[in-house]
């Protein structure tokens, strides 16, 4: 078992403050992070690659043991699509247009996934993937906290309720990014790998 893998600075990579918000709530001070906010690219392609690329890519810019967070949303009628484009369909129809998508569909299906790529900042060096999944529907949207596409999704162990009805509590006690941080501070304070791919 290795420990101490946060001897270093960790950098966390990201443009987005609710990401970074609900990352500080959930870890609390269990891993300490560093925030830096480098516009990285937008990759295609699998969620697993997409984090890599953009992993990768924040590496060679910083030169530091670095983490960055790639989050999807997989509507199951449509093979898994939007995807890691989600953040496009989002910012052109928003969450409304996002339900009515699914219109043709009985099926309204989806999983959230979140995956935390860490590198420790050598250029070629493995990254490491922590992954969250939280399984749910695509609804109207309802709800005015949260962020994102929050209104639209309810996750089905949610008392029926959209991750924007929640308290913050309770969407991070059972959230796609609360699961990823899981598998992540197991890894980082005590020393277990994650799974080579969680489901
Ligand atoms: O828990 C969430 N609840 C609702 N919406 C969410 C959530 N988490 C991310 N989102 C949104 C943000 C973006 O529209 C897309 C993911 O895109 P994604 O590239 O991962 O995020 P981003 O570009 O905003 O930040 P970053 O600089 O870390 O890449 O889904
Ligand atoms: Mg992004």
């Amino acid at each position: 078992m290795i420990r101490n893998r946060m001897a270093q600075k960790l950098f966390f990579v990201t443009g987005n403050e609710n990401k970074l918000r609900e990352v500080i709530q959930i870890l609390g001070n269990s891993v300490k992070l560093e925030r830096i906010d480098v516009d990285l690219p937008e990759y295609q392609g699998e969620p697993d690659n997409v984090s890599i690329a953009k992993c990768k890519a924040a590496a060679e810019s910083l030169k530091q043991p670095c983490l960055v967070e790639d989050t999807c949303l997989c509507f199951n009628a449509l093979g898994g699509l939007p995807g890691p484009y989600i953040k496009w369909f989002l910012a052109q129809i928003g969450p409304e247009g996002l339900h009515r998508m699914l219109q043709g569909f009985d099926d309204k299906s989806a999983v959230a996934l979140c995956t935390f790529a860490y590198s420790p900042g050598d250029a070629g060096a493995p990254v490491t993937l922590f992954r969250g999944r939280t399984r749910g529907l695509i609804v109207e949207p309802r709800g005015g906290s949260g962020f994102g596409w929050d209104s639209c999704f309810e996750p089905e162990d949610g008392r029926a309720q959209t991750y924007a009805e929640m308290s913050a509590a309770t969407k991070n006690s059972l959230s796609h990014r609360a699961r990823a941080l899981e598998e992540l501070r197991r890894y980082f304070v005590d020393g277990t790998p994650p799974p080579p791919s969680s489901s």
